[in-house]
């Protein structure tokens, strides 16, 4: 034992002596806005701040630390409040990314962005980028400015993430508040207070304890290389929309989107995605209209399992965000049911 000891000291000396100093990974931050990003003009305001506010480099400077992990590069795809995230951004940003992540000097990124919306953009990218070298979204609770912000540790736990080759392959991360989550089984479940995301079904990856990240599993979605999509040249995404399912709920919904020749909805239906009867006859409409429609739930939790009596797609355990989201990516490829039906299970 104690001459390994002697061995490997001796390695590591005379190798840093010879090939000069270990080289940390280089990790990219692109900064898309949010709280973590957000201002307010006293210590203690934790509402009605603004989002969005400082740049990716004022986010560096703030944790010198991140230079000891990785080699830190900053690049600003955006500086806006997540509630404002378009399908344009995230559609650059995931071109942004194949981008980065196809050089070989590049070992990952982090992605900071809103939590309002952040799990339609994670899942996006884990849908969509062609990799397996880590892709690590974080985010805050806390603006920039209050007491005990939660950015700077989230980003300096994110960064030790993404550096990690243990982090490989995994899909895309969400790194918040110590939890290293998948970005399929992550959503926000609260409006403002610090744990405001869950991972459903699937519980997390793992936890950053002590500034290391300990993995505890993967997820046997199929993610990032393995997804057969492909947006690296589409320059539009299908439109979408949600609509919701609720007692009296109108037909006229219904009728709008097919005027205004959307491409898919997603209900978001109560229970285990049932279809009301007055949303049948708009969903009937719709389908006869070549809109795809997708049953998903406004419960939070669990699966929509496939129904002979309700028409449309299933979910699996897809909330109705992250339905619109594989929705709006696999239109691209088809609109045959019952492949879509197969991506919906296996996304
Ligand atoms: N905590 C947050 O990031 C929420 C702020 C803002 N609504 C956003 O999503 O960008």
């Amino acid at each position: 034992m104690k001459y390994k000891v002697i061995f490997m000291a001796t390695l590591f000396i005379v190798s840093t002596v010879c090939f000069g100093e270990t080289k940390l990974p280089h990790i990219v931050i692109l900064a898309t806005g949010g709280t973590i990003a957000g201002a307010a003009p006293s210590n203690t305001q934790t509402t009605d701040y603004k989002a969005g506010e400082l740049s990716v480099q004022a986010l560096i400077n703030a944790v010198p630390e991140l230079n000891s992990i990785a080699q830190i590069e900053g690049e600003q795809i955006a500086n806006i409040d997540s509630k404002n995230m378009t399908s344009d951004i995230i559609l650059a940003l995931s071109q942004r990314v194949n981008q980065l992540l196809a050089q070989d000097d590049i070992d990952g990124v982090v992605i900071t962005h809103g939590t309002d919306t952040l799990e339609e953009t994670a899942y996006f990218l884990n849908l969509t980028v062609k990799s397996d070298k880590p892709v690590v979204f974080t985010a805050a609770m806390r603006p920039a400015t209050a007491i005990s912000a939660d950015g700077p540790m989230n980003l300096l736990e994110a960064v030790t993430v993404a550096a990690d080759p243990q982090s490989q392959g995994r899909g895309v991360m969400v790194v918040i508040n110590d939890r290293i989550a998948s970005a399929r089984f992550i959503s926000k479940t609260n409006t403002t207070t610090l744990d405001a995301f869950r991972a459903t079904e699937q519980g997390y990856l793992g936890v950053v304890v002590g500034g290391t990240p300990k993995f505890a599993s993967k997820i046997d979605k199929i993610h990032t290389k393995n997804a057969i999509f492909d947006v690296r040249d589409i320059t539009r995404l299908p439109e979408v929309v949600i609509l919701y399912g609720y007692q009296d709920d109108p037909v006229y919904l219904y009728q709008a989107v097919i005027a205004n020749k959307a491409d898919g909805i997603v209900y978001a239906g109560s229970g285990d995605g049932s279809v009301s009867d007055r949303s049948l006859y708009g969903i009937n409409q719709a389908i006869d209209a070549g809109i795809v429609v997708v049953r998903s739930s406004r419960t939070g939790n669990g699966i929509v399992s496939d129904s002979l009596i309700d028409p449309g797609i299933a979910s699996d355990s897809l909330n109705p965000v992250k339905a619109r989201i594989l929705l709006m990516t696999a239109l691209i490829q088809t609109r045959d049911p019952a492949l879509l039906q197969q991506y919906f299970h296996t996304y």
